[in-house]
């Protein structure tokens, strides 16, 4: 009994020297192939689980060995295997050989996208990228194959011009079924269906929508007035009633009012808000290591996004088979209702990613950016009432009559107004991280030498508050900034270098109607009340709360008290 378990030890022993060699061999050998043959997380798993078994299954058919040591012999072959792997692609990614070794970055950067992704998780890409920009230069190697560039020549090549790069595998959403115009990453396919959309952003479809903001800004005025009554000193969740409006009001206009969404009376018992945020936060962070998101689609952890999708697939239905709709709603585009426009109808599955990107799109971002713009305002007493004083001069007659309907003309003729609207933007844009993949040639970047196939991209918010493009105080609140004479003498303000709705191909749709929004809702909610933050509200802890994962996420709101002005 005890020589034949030595002699199995010893013949274990052999079979494992071999099998170890032959593992790190197929290590090289799998290195090379996936350097050359990418594949998707949840195969590159399941290839290795299946052939675990099958070298369990060889060794106790073919080589006779007991389960036991031939499923450990297995295990260690793929152990070695493994181990290979992973010294060999961290070495190469450290070595002179790889193609962005020139570039400086810190070590675990480039060794795993993993930090990047941990980066994003933080909430604080936005303030760790130009720190790190201000460490290493103008080129950062923040990820192993990933280069964040700091510098306003390079935002024309990678976004705006007309060979703009495509958009990286971050943009891969796990493996949910369908595509959609904001996760399509080649220019061609892109452009495609961007012609879909885009018809619903023409300049006479979006004016046909102020009725329907309208109507919700006054929606909202109630709901303010609501939400302040029977409270301690009137105080007010603004940030929330902000992000309920934008849902409701993207409601009406993805789908005509079919949507039936009534946040800003119901105060989202189902959570759609915050759903709509992790589901974007599930993107944004996981988007940063593609093959993991695929394994992690399977867990709990994005049941999230599934419940999301519900949500979409229920509208999408509710507009396509019901009876409530508009034929310039944005489901009317995507269903092919206008006979001028009959596209392929969409499959089932793309029309619910559609739908899903489609509300959030302009809900999230749109009242991020406001909830800062009323930030910027109620700490900055000067400008709040610099701009209050440009509305009532405007509309003497606001308060006199029932029909407080603004005219766009009128709004849009009024400078403080569209410098505060500049301003907002330019400090409160919920910062993407936007990578872009670098064609095959390579490119001059920032007069460096960018290799093909480097992922890139040009950090907003460093950019948008670089004193190179903006200054004096590139991080205050100065709308007076985009007016003529700006902050005096030597003023910088380069338009350009805002990257709030991006550029090119990919950029924002919804820009005009984004803008016609803050608009409406700045004004509409000056005119009508006095506003002061609450006593109750403690602004360190809403600073220190304001995370940025591609959607804002204010973990202390913004709590204010509104007085009605007459
Ligand atoms: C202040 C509010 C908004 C901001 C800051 C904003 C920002 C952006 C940005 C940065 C992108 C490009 C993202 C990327 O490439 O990763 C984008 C895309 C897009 N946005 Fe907006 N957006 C806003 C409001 C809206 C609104 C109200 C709509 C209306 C539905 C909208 C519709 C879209 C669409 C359809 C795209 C995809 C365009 C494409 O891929 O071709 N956005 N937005």
């Amino acid at each position: 009994m005890s020589s034949s378990l030595e002699t199995q030890a010893f013949e274990m022993l052999q079979s494992f020297d071999s099998h170890s060699l032959a593992a790190v061999g197929s290590g090289l050998f799998m290195v090379l192939f996936l350097h050359r043959f990418p594949q998707r997380g949840d195969s590159s798993v399941a290839a290795v689980l299946l052939a675990v078994v099958a070298g369990a299954v060889y060794g106790k058919y073919v080589l006779e060995l007991s389960l036991l040591s031939s499923a450990l012999t297995s295990l260690s072959f793929f152990a070695y295997h493994a181990l290979t792997v992973v010294t060999v692609t961290v070495l190469y990614r450290l070595s002179p050989i790889h193609p962005l070794y020139k570039f400086p970055g810190p070590l675990i950067n480039r060794i795993t996208s993993l930090k990047l992704a941990h980066m994003v998780w933080t909430g604080k890409r936005h303030i760790v990228i130009p720190a790190l920009h201000e460490k290493y230069g103008v080129h950062v190697r923040t990820g192993p194959n990933t280069l964040s560039i700091n510098s306003y020549s390079a935002i024309a090549p990678i976004y705006a011009s007309s060979t703009a790069y495509p958009k990286s595998n971050a943009y891969t959403p796990g493996r949910m079924h369908g595509d959609g115009l904001f996760f399509i990453q080649g220019i061609d396919e892109h452009n495609a269906r961007r012609r879909l959309w885009a018809p619903a952003f023409m300049p006479n479809v979006v004016a046909g929508w102020k009725v329907l903001v309208e109507k919700r800004v006054w929606d909202l005025l109630a709901c303010i007035q609501r939400r302040g009554e029977g409270v301690p000193y009137g105080t007010i969740n603004l940030s929330d009633a902000i992000q309920h409006w934008s849902y409701d009001v993207m409601g009406d206009i993805t789908y005509g009012g079919a949507a039936s969404l009534d946040l800003m009376n119901t105060g989202d018992p189902e959570g759609y808000v915050s759903g709509g945020q992790v589901t974007t936060v599930v993107f944004e962070v996981l988007g940063e290591v593609p093959s993991l998101f695929d394994l992690i689609w399977y867990l709990p952890v994005t049941r999230v996004v599934r419940r999301m999708e519900k949500f979409a697939q229920d509208l999408i239905d509710a507009r396509q088979h019901g009876l409530v709709g508009r034929n310039d709603d944005i489901a009317s585009f995507l269903l092919g209702e206008h006979e001028d426009k009959k596209p392929e109808p969409l499959s089932r599955d793309t029309l619910r990613v559609e739908s899903l990107f489609g509300i959030q799109a302009g809900s999230d971002t749109t009242s991020g950016v406001l909830t800062f713009a009323f930030y910027h305002l109620l700490t900055n007493p000067d400008q709040y009432g610099r701009l209050r004083d440009e509305l009532d001069a405007a509309f003497p007659d606001y308060h006199d009559t029932d029909d407080t309907a603004l005219s766009l003309d009128a709004l849009n003729a009024l400078p403080y107004l569209s410098a505060c609207v500049d301003e907002c933007l330019r400090l409160g844009t919920p910062f993407p991280g936007l990578p872009r993949v670098v064609p095959d040639s390579g490119a001059m970047l920032a007069e460096k030498f960018v290799p093909g196939g480097t992922i890139v991209a040009v950090n907003p918010w460093a950019q948008m508050t670089s004193p190179e493009n903006f200054s004096p105080q590139p991080h205050a609140f100065r709308p007076e900034r985009w007016l003529p004479g700006g902050l005096g003498p030597g003023t910088v303000t380069r338009r350009g270098a805002i990257m709030s709705f991006s550029y090119g191909s990919f950029s924002c749709l919804g820009r005009a109607l984004a803008i016609q929004e803050m608009r409406y809702v700045l004004s509409h909610l000056i005119l009508k009340y006095d506003w002061k933050v609450s006593p109750e509200w403690d602004r360190k802890k809403f600073e220190d709360g304001i995370t940025n994962m591609r959607t804002s996420i204010f973990e202390y709101p913004l709590l204010a008290v509104a007085t009605p002005r007459k």
